[in-house]
């Protein structure tokens, strides 16, 4: 999804992109990329920021949910806590086709890297991160775990998802172009291959004239680790069937989660898997 400087354009976008996408292929869930509704750097958040819920932009996505009777995993927009104005969160929404809020995850990991040559960003100048775990499900079958973008390099976070029932990570993202060349479609395949999972990410679409260049590529990638769809560097709705018995039918042939030898490895981890 294209993402500019106004506000209320963007919302309206997002809003727009929703109806065709339900408009086309009827689906069950639909998701939004990182910070949708302000450009992605740390001089927006502030001004962008708003409370949860309550807020203009996550009241738009409640009334659509329920207008289209859809899930919608709402991107991710800058948070205002209401209890303390200082404190700014880089937050993700889940709404119900009821239009009732189901699940909010604050980003956990915050992005803060410099690479010499390349991308230099530091979330933890204006943001603060959040410490909670996130899951909801869809009509009681199918469960999802929530990241945001840097979280998907936390291969521990991702764990304890599947440790906790997940059949597939969904992660609004907005890599850039230092670092999604070369990482981008591996962390998923990789946390889909290790973990036996689906995971989708959503990204804003690449524009060159903002400071901070999104890589693009929104994907869909499957518990074989295969990539069952992507988006190109521009603005695009990808679609993806789920089948839900996939993963385990892959668990069950490569029953590696069965195998860990976690009596070795002095994993802090939850042992059940
Ligand atoms: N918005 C983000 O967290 C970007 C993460 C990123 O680009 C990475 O390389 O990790």
């Amino acid at each position: 999804m294209k993402v500019g400087s106004d506000k209320l354009e963007n919302v309206e976008r997002a809003l727009s992109h929703i109806r065709q996408a339900v408009a086309d292929q009827k689906p069950t869930v639909v998701a939004l990329p990182e910070c949708f509704n302000s450009p992605y750097g740390t001089k927006y958040f502030a001004e962008y920021a708003e409370s949860i819920p309550g807020g203009y932009t996550t009241m738009q996505l409640s009334q659509i949910a329920k207008e289209l009777n859809i899930y919608v995993v709402g991107g991710t927009i800058p948070e205002r806590d209401p209890n303390d104005v200082k404190m700014l969160y880089n937050t993700c929404t889940v709404w119900s086709p009821c239009g009732e809020l189901i699940a909010k995850h604050r980003k956990m990991h915050l992005f803060d890297i410099d690479v010499k040559g390349g991308v230099r960003f530091k979330e933890s100048d204006v943001l603060t991160g959040g410490s909670e775990f996130t899951t909801f499900q869809l009509d009681n079958t199918f469960k999802i775990g929530v990241g945001i973008c840097y979280d998907i390099r936390f291969e521990e976070m991702a764990r304890i998802y599947r440790n906790n029932g997940c059949d597939m990570l969904i992660y609004p993202a907005a890599f850039n172009m230092t670092t999604g060349p070369l990482h981008w479609e591996l962390l998923q395949r990789a946390r889909a291959n290790d973990l036996q999972l689906y995971v989708a990410t959503i990204s804003p679409a690449r524009d060159p004239n903002f400071e901070y260049v999104a890589w693009g590529h929104s994907m869909v990638v499957d518990p074989w680790g295969k990539v069952v769809i992507t988006a190109k560097e521009s603005e695009e709705i990808i679609y993806a069937d789920i089948d839900m018995t996939l993963n385990e039918k892959v668990r069950a042939q490569i029953p590696v989660s069965k195998q860990r030898r976690i009596d070795l490895y002095e994993t802090l981890y939850d042992q059940r898997y």
